[in-house]
């Protein structure tokens, strides 16, 4: 086992502080804003373009310096992404003293967290890792699940959550329960966008599989 736990992180209303405004620290930041986080901020004397233009629009706070161990206080997840791999150490350092889960970007993969490569479709969320083995085999696979898990996808689960909401609350027995949703994720994706109201749908699945 080495050591890596893979795990879902709800980051709305948490504090995430990254340092660094160069290409990595963007990607880092793009990530971010893609999983919703609402409190992203970057402590950096230069930023790129893009992270400018996320800063212009309001999606980012800049603090335009550099690095205090202060900004590790409070932070929930804590990116140290500057050039300097001796600065990177401490901000891990100040960061895990502070309570904070932190990435470091230039290989002190041994604690902390590492970021997978993601596809998204939706509320489905397929990521992978390499565990800092290989970046580049986790965006190749990456690439292959996107060709696999299309965009359709994204309306199925959309789907099957309504889906299983209507289950859960109208089907008592836990045995078809789980053979009904079973059965609809089966059926995904879903490409005909008709008639996907879970009582019409409900009733499709126990004709095509009569339950005892
Ligand atoms: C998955 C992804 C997510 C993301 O960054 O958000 C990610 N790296 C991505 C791409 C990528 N990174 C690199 C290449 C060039 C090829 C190569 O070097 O292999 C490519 C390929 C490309 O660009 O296609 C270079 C690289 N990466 C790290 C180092 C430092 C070191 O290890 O020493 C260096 C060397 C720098 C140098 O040479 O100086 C370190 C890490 N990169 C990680 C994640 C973590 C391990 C995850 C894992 O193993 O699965 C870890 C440990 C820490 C972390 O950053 O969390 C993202 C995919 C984006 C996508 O989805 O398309
Ligand atoms: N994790 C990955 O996927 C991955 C991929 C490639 C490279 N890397 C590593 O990431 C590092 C960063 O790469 P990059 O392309 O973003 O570099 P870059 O040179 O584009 O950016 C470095 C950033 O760090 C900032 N910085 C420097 N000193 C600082 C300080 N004291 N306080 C705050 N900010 C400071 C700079 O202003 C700049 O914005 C590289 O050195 C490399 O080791 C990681």
């Amino acid at each position: 086992m080495n050591g890596y736990y893979p795990v879902m992180l709800q980051l709305r209303g948490e504090r995430c502080v990254i340092i660094g405004g160069g290409r990595i620290a963007e990607r880092k930041a793009i990530g971010l804003m893609e999983a919703g986080a609402d409190t992203v901020i970057l402590v950096s004397p230069r930023i790129t373009a893009r992270l400018q233009e996320l800063v212009a629009c309001g999606s980012l706070q800049w603090n335009c310096r550099t690095y205090e161990p202060e900004d590790a206080t409070d932070a929930r997840l804590l990116f140290a992404a500057t050039d300097d791999s001796g600065l990177n150490r401490r901000i891990a350092d100040d960061g895990r003293r502070a309570g904070a889960l932190v990435n470091t970007v230039d290989g002190d993969a041994g604690r902390g967290f590492l970021n997978p490569s993601v596809v998204r479709r939706g509320d489905l969320l397929i990521a992978v890792s390499a565990t800092g083995a290989s970046p580049a085999l986790s965006a190749r696979i990456k690439r292959e699940l996107e060709r696999q898990y299309g965009e359709e996808y994204g309306y199925s689960v959309e789907q099957l959550r309504r889906l299983r909401d209507y289950v859960k609350a109208d089907v008592s027995e836990p045995g078809e329960r789980e053979t009904l949703l079973r059965l609809a994720a089966e059926e995904v994706p879903i490409r005909d966008h008709a008639d996907m109201e879970p009582k019409a749908w409900v009733e499709r699945l126990r004709a095509k599989r009569p339950l005892d």
